[in-house]
């Protein structure tokens, strides 16, 4: 039901339009496919595991600085009890979790400007977090881009069509830290808000999907294969050709790890229907005000 799919057919072009095939079958049944031999290094991944940790660690008072609560440009610090993907549940989250944003310059003039989305990056203080966070994001983008050529193959859309889309995506690496637990959730049924998620765990069992008609099955753990899943934004795109899952995390019986790469598209980017897609089932959005639609649904106010 969730396959898992070798990125080096298509990468490599050994079997280019049978991975386009396998891919589109899983982009319109469940949304959600495992994705094998990436070439995103090991050591890489385990790097950023390893800098969650020392995160994850520090003292409250080091953390709070950062609260993503205090920042408009969804980056920092989300402390347990902040969130709830599962917005109507009234349950918050158990889990903590760390975003890095597209890493701009203070002096960048739509960071001056305080476009949407266009904010600085806030770091810890933990040495090495800053180098290894920014690389993870630029490999993970670049797979994340190129997954987009095998989807326009799939769609028919012509080579490069969403290229112009993902040159300064809004696309969000997020660290997740689930302590141990026997009740609550881990995270709350929810569906993902971008184009693509690429997520890495660390093998803990939680992760569960509920497909359309179907009841929630766990996730398989490939060791080292990503979890990829369509967000509500392409499904929204593809005018419901491509399909975004609900999917949870149960509270793991040891603690749990993850690593998310959520690839929204750029904040001006224009969301209509793809060509070739029939009538618009949904009205045309910027990829910005789509994003903060979502996103203001998820967070409780600090003073609240
Ligand atoms: O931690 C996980 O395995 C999944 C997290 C998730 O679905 C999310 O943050 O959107
Ligand atoms: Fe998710």
């Amino acid at each position: 039901m969730i396959p898992i799919l070798d990125w080096q057919r298509f990468a490599g072009g050994t079997d280019a339009e049978g991975f386009v095939a396998d891919l589109g079958r899983a982009c319109r049944e469940t949304g959600f496919f495992l994705l094998d031999g990436h070439g995103v290094p090991d050591h890489l991944v385990a790097e950023v595991f390893e800098m969650g940790d020392a995160f994850f660690a520090l003292p409250q008072a080091e953390k709070a600085p950062l609260d993503i609560r205090a920042n408009p440009h969804n980056r920092g610090w989300a402390a347990e009890g902040s969130e709830a993907l599962d917005e109507k549940s009234g349950v918050m989250d158990r889990k903590e979790a760390f975003n890095v944003g597209y890493d701009l310059t203070a002096e960048d003039p739509r960071v001056q400007a305080a476009e949407m989305f266009r904010g600085v990056n806030v770091w810890p203080d933990v040495p090495g977090f800053r180098e290894t966070m920014l690389s993870y994001y630029d490999a993970v983008l670049n797979l994340g881009r190129a997954l987009h050529k095998a989807f326009e193959a799939d769609l028919g859309l012509k080579p490069g069509f969403f290229a112009p889309h993902f040159t300064e995506p809004m696309a969000t690496l997020r660290i997740l830290s689930y302590p141990a637990s026997t009740g609550g959730i881990g995270a709350g049924a929810h569906t993902d808000y971008g184009s693509v998620t690429l997520l890495m765990t660390d093998g803990v069992a939680g992760l569960q999907v509920k497909p359309r008609g179907g009841d929630w099955t766990d996730v398989p753990h490939v060791p080292g294969a990503y979890v990829v899943n369509i967000g509500d934004c392409l499904m929204r795109w593809s005018n419901d050709i491509y399909v975004s899952t609900p999917h949870r995390v149960l509270p793991p019986a040891r603690p749990r790890r993850s690593i998310a790469f959520f690839m929204d598209p750029n904040p001006d980017s224009v969301v209509s229907a793809l060509p070739g897609t029939g009538a618009a089932k949904y009205p045309a959005i910027t990829g910005a005000d789509y994003l903060r639609s979502r996103l203001d649904a998820t967070y409780t106010p600090k003073e609240a």
